[in-house]
């Protein structure tokens, strides 16, 4: 069984950056979701490169069964991992479906760590990333924090109320945000 914590929150809310952290420190492997979707969309060969960036694009949702796909491919690689921060992902219902039936006898869902954080500032931080992503731009952003509140919010109030969820303010310096997860992680791996 591998053991697994969601890390979800709207685009720009730390996801990423809080994950290298807990990497870093406490022997869980991050698995972001967009960026082994960027990564596919890059392979040579791969089938997959114009409809993931499609939808990269347009904010919307790859099928869960390339996502899924990449994320177990992912953990089989580290099976000697604590655990594993699959960042970004479920999405929406067609990706929790989609999880549940490829993955459900295979893992243990710890949590879900929810980073909160208003959307101007969660904006903002994405047009000031600097990574160069193809989807760091006003109006895919705009199609993004859609997607997020339409279809994203929905599955996280959904772990909320099987008790699964820890909420963060990710509003604040990324050192307090962290202490804060660590605390989380600590609560979670002592029962
Ligand atoms: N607590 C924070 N305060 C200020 N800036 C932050 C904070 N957390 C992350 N950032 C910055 O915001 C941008 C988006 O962070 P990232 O971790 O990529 O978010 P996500 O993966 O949720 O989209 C990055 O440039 C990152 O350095
Ligand atoms: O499970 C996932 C994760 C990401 N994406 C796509 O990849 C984009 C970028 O996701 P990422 O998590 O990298 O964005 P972030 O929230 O970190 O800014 C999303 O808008 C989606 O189009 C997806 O389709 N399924
Ligand atoms: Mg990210």
């Amino acid at each position: 069984m591998y053991n697994v914590v969601f890390v979800l929150g709207p685009p720009g809310s730390g996801k990423g950056t809080i994950c290298a952290q807990i990497q870093e420190n406490l022997g869980y492997v991050h698995l972001s979701a967009g960026d082994l979707l960027r990564a596919e969309r890059e392979r040579e060969g791969s089938q997959f490169g114009a409809l993931i960036e499609g939808h990269i694009k347009n904010g919307s949702i790859v099928p869960v069964e390339i996502t899924c796909s990449l994320l177990e491919n992912a953990m089989i690689a580290n099976k000697e991992a604590n655990g594993f921060l699959v960042d970004g992902f479920p999405r929406n219902e067609d990706n929790l479906s989609g999880w549940k039936k490829q993955m459900g006898g295979k893992v243990n869902e710890q949590f879900v760590l929810f980073l909160s954080c208003p959307v101007d500032v969660c904006i903002d931080r994405c047009l000031h990333r600097g990574q160069g992503r193809t989807d760091d731009n006003v109006e895919s952003l705009k199609k993004r924090v859609e997607t997020y509140n339409q279809q994203t919010f929905p599955i996280i109030e959904q772990y909320e109320k099987h008790g699964m969820v820890r909420e963060v303010n990710s509003q604040r310096p990324i050192s307090e945000v962290y202490q804060d997860v660590v605390e989380v992680f600590s609560a979670a791996n002592q029962k």
